[in-house]
């Protein structure tokens, strides 16, 4: 029976992706599991993610003759970028196989969401049913491959509302997972955008990854009170920021689909943007909503002009289907 090494080090957020592809480099099948430090945030436990503290990266090592020099060779690395970045020891213990399938299982598998929607990490094979709608992802720094249970509501919603050629907007599109989605269920063309720099990169390696770009086109930028906004992550609105395009394009900016896995604040803020770029009868899925806000976010979106199809809840999480 194999035996294991499990490498772990604690990282700061810009040492992830570095200390990754030291990992991915003597990991089995370069696998790297990234755990972000999620934080309890006003709106709700484990919805912030903190980048001021540190992630935990882990890979897998057979154990055998080769072992003892890759994690010495992992060591040598992590201390070289230890000297740019803030980087902790690495702590090695051995699993036996068993507890290594679960130990990697725990952290990251394929996950079957929904009727139709599988992810799976791209160090794994994974053979395809006629129907499965495959999402290639790995665990990394922008929200959206943990999964977290408004992500889950939303992929679970896009199956049921995308229908093809919808034009769609992705609001808040983190990793791009959503806007993945909709483009591999049919939807185009599709607008994922975020104002976060570092989701946009990731969301663009992840749309291409995925050969959805000709589709998706990932942009910097929000939708109309939006773009003023600071990061989410700022606890306020931030400081005024010149307004982008919301999207590029011909003008006017409607949507037959708009997804918004955003938080309760924001969505209450956005709500008449939302509404003004929905082309009637087109729905908004909002997800992201901790369920002592529910009502806030309903009465914003009525009042906005929107009716309310259906509702979703997973543990404290709400998700909202509205029509134009
Ligand atoms: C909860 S995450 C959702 C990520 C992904 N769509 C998912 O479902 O897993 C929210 C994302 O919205 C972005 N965001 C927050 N406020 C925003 C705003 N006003 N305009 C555009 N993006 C925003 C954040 O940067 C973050 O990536």
């Amino acid at each position: 029976m194999t035996a294991w090494l499990e490498c772990s080090v604690e990282v700061d957020q810009e040492a992830v992706e570095s200390v990754a592809e030291v990992l991915a480099r003597y990991g089995y099948n370069g696998g790297v599991v990234v755990e972000p430090s999620w934080t309890p945030g006003d709106e709700g436990p484990e919805f912030r993610y903190d980048p001021s503290r540190p992630s935990v990266l882990r890979t897998y090592l057979p154990l055998d003759a080769q072992s003892e020099e890759a994690r010495q060779r992992i060591e040598q690395a992590l201390w070289y970028l230890g000297h740019m970045r803030p980087v902790g020891p690495l702590q090695v213990r051995t699993l036996a196989e068993e507890d290594w399938a679960n130990a990697w299982k725990e952290h990251y598998t394929v996950m079957h969401i929904g009727a139709r929607t599988v992810i799976v990490p791209s160090w794994l094979e994974y053979e395809a049913r006629p129907d499965d709608v495959v999402l290639r992802l790995d665990p990394g720094m922008a929200f959206g491959t943990g999964l977290h249970p408004t992500t889950r509501l939303c992929l679970s919603l896009l199956e049921q509302y995308v229908q093809p050629g919808m034009r769609t907007l992705d609001l808040g599109t983190g990793s791009g997972i959503l806007a993945i989605a909709a483009a591999k269920l049919g939807a185009r063309p599709v607008f994922a955008l975020d104002n976060d720099p570092v989701a946009v990169q990731v969301a663009a390696e992840n749309v291409a990854h995925n050969g959805v770009h000709k589709v998706v086109e990932v942009a910097e930028g929000s939708l109309g009170a939006g773009r003023r906004m600071g990061h989410w992550l700022s606890g306020d609105f931030g400081e005024e920021v010149p307004p982008q395009p919301a999207v590029p394009g011909e003008a006017p900016h409607t949507f037959a689909l708009i997804v918004a896995n955003l938080i309760a604040r924001v969505l209450i803020t956005l709500a008449d943007d939302l509404a003004a770029n929905l082309e009637p009868g087109g729905i908004l899925i909002s997800s992201g909503i901790i369920n002592t806000r529910e009502a806030e976010v309903t009465s914003a979106l009525a009042a906005a002009g929107l009716h309310l199809r259906e509702r979703h809840v997973e543990g404290e999480w709400v998700a909202l289907v509205h029509q134009g």
